[in-house]
């Protein structure tokens, strides 16, 4: 299996001098294509940033983020931001659906950004893909919590990317709405011809990173370690040890 994504001895600093804090790395990784992967640890330990970096959102310090072989880092601001409308869907905790237009509308936004007049079979088939197919023309405001994220996940297929980042993608949905969310993210990695492939999940809930296959585990901004066919328990017990003292949590940065 090639990569999707791969880190290599990135870092994220914000400021400078005696101020500057790292928030992440230097962090080497893979997310192999069509694999689930979920990010975790404790609150500050980089998992944002590490999401935000590898999706082209945000630019490392040091060390390159290669997002579908291309090297984000060798890219102007300008380039980095027309290659990741491209090959990245985002979706966050928040919708971030614009009240205003229909669920249509709203999927067909990352076209319109990037210069393309949007078909309506690719805006159809996205909002197909999450089932919501016959909610077309519904504003935001007529559509649940679970409807309006599933528009968000549409949004983030339309271009076809290469992988779907999402952070926290289930926070602000109930314990069945957010199953039923987790349950289409799974679908879009296990089945080809509806996927996008990969997807990269940001999430604090051992029982929303027990879908993913892999969960890897950051502390202080490094790595902890991962776990392979994650269960709830088994990630709850790997987060209560990052918690306590011990050889992993002290680890030093490498
Ligand atoms: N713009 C910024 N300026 C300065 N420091 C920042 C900035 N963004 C993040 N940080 C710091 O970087 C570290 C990592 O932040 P990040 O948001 O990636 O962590 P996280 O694991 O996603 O946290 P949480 O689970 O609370 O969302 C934290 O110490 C944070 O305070």
């Amino acid at each position: 299996m090639d990569d999707a994504v791969r880190l290599e001895a990135l870092t994220r600093r914000y400021g400078s001098g005696k101020t500057a804090v790292t928030a992440l790395g230097p962090v080497s990784m893979s997310f192999p294509r069509g694999s689930f992967t979920a990010i975790m640890g404790p609150s500050g330990s980089g998992k944002s940033t590490l999401l935000q970096c590898a999706a082209g959102l945000d630019r490392a310090t040091s060390g390159s983020a290669v997002l579908d072989g291309t090297d984000l880092s060798a890219l102007s601001e300008t380039k980095r931001t027309t290659f990741r409308r491209e090959a990245t869907g985002f979706v966050f905790q928040a919708y971030n659906l614009l009240p205003s237009l229909t669920a249509e509308q709203n999927v067909a936004l990352p076209l319109r950004l990037s210069g393309r007049r949007p078909g309506r079979d690719e805006v159809r088939r996205a909002l197909a893909q999450v089932g919501l197919a016959d909610r077309a023309h519904s504003r935001p405001d007529h559509l649940s919590g679970g409807q309006q994220q599933r528009v968000a996940v549409a949004r983030a297929l339309v271009t076809r990317p290469a992988v779907l980042f999402a952070d926290e993608p289930t926070g602000a949905l109930d314990l069945t709405t957010g199953n039923e969310l987790l349950e289409l993210l799974r679908d879009l990695v296990d089945s080809r011809e509806r996927g996008v492939g990969t997807v990269v999940m940001v999430t604090h809930d051992p029982r929303v990173a027990a879908f993913a296959d892999r969960v890897v585990f950051l502390t202080d901004g490094v790595l902890a370690g991962e776990l392979h066919s994650p269960t709830a328990q088994t990630v709850a017990a790997r987060m209560s040890d990052l918690g306590r003292p011990g050889p992993v949590a002290t680890a030093p940065r490498c």
